[in-house]
């Protein structure tokens, strides 16, 4: 994301043409002019939309689809947090499995950091981040450790009715997703965390005029024809 390398290659380009003969500086200006580009470009900061709805609602289902039309990079608060519990040697991976099994909100600087970590990872400048932020700690966390350091576009709130989002949740399980928490008991607490957590904070970009937001609750391509407009209208 931040092409370090590519300052470093400039200069040494610069300088290089500073001792050469004219048309090699000629041919060096124009590999600089290029570079220079690259570095005007890789220091644009990341766009950023997050992605925001009820547990089950579709969230993953449209973001692949945005990945493959618009060219997004998705992270997934949810995954990265999956991936960390999983992760031999995980400090955290006890604290993580606990939350997510009760349907609790995992502290901002784990889930923030993991974020952060993957978004350096990538050389892409576009990125859906999806199931964040969940609460006002999320939001707090992001506004000390990341908000300077990316373009914020909008947020995108998939709203569904709880019932359909526990259906979708209850076959994810049974058709295998070997989540722990795709069970009606965590589902209650995920839709209370939900209810009282996450609806306030997309309520606050509301206000800011930050949200758009689709009706989850159609089949997923009819979704997507929404989700489509909505990129497409932004520019995308
Ligand atoms: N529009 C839709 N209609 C019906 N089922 C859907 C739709 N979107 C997603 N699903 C299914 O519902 C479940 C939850 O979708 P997912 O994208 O994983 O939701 P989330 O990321 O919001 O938890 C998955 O099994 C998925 O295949
Ligand atoms: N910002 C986040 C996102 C997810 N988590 C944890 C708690 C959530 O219930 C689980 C699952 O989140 P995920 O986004 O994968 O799934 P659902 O939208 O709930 O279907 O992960 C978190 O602690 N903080």
């Amino acid at each position: 994301m931040f092409k370090v390398l590519t300052r470093s290659c400039n200069l040494l380009l610069a300088q290089t043409i500073k001792h050469s003969t004219c048309t090699t500086v000629n041919l060096y200006s124009t590999i600089a002019a290029g570079a220079l580009t690259r570095l005007k470009m890789s220091e644009e900061k990341p766009k950023i939309v997050f992605v925001l709805g009820g547990p089950g609602a579709g969230k993953g289902t449209q973001c692949a689809k945005i990945v493959d039309r618009f060219g997004f990079v998705h992270l997934s608060a949810g995954d990265l947090l999956r991936e960390e519990r999983a992760r031999e040697g995980s400090e955290v991976g006890a604290l993580i499995e606990d939350y997510i099994r009760n349907g609790k909100i995992v502290p901002v600087e784990v889930t923030c950091s993991l974020l952060e970590a993957a978004m350096n990872k990538s050389d892409k400048n576009k990125f859906l981040i999806d199931g964040f932020p969940r609460n006002q700690d999320n939001l707090d966390g992001w506004n000390r450790q990341m908000s300077e350091k990316v373009d914020f576009q909008f947020v995108l709130f998939f709203n569904c009715s709880e019932d359909v989002c526990v259906d979708r949740c209850l076959s994810r399980g049974k058709s295998g997703s070997g989540r722990s928490d795709d069970n009606m008991e965590s589902l209650k607490k995920r839709i209370q965390t939900y209810n009282n957590d996450s609806l306030p904070i997309i309520k606050h970009f509301e206000e800011l005029g930050k949200v758009k937001q689709i009706d989850a609750s159609p089949s997923s391509d009819e979704v997507f024809s929404k989700v489509e407009e909505v990129f497409v209208q932004s520019g995308f």
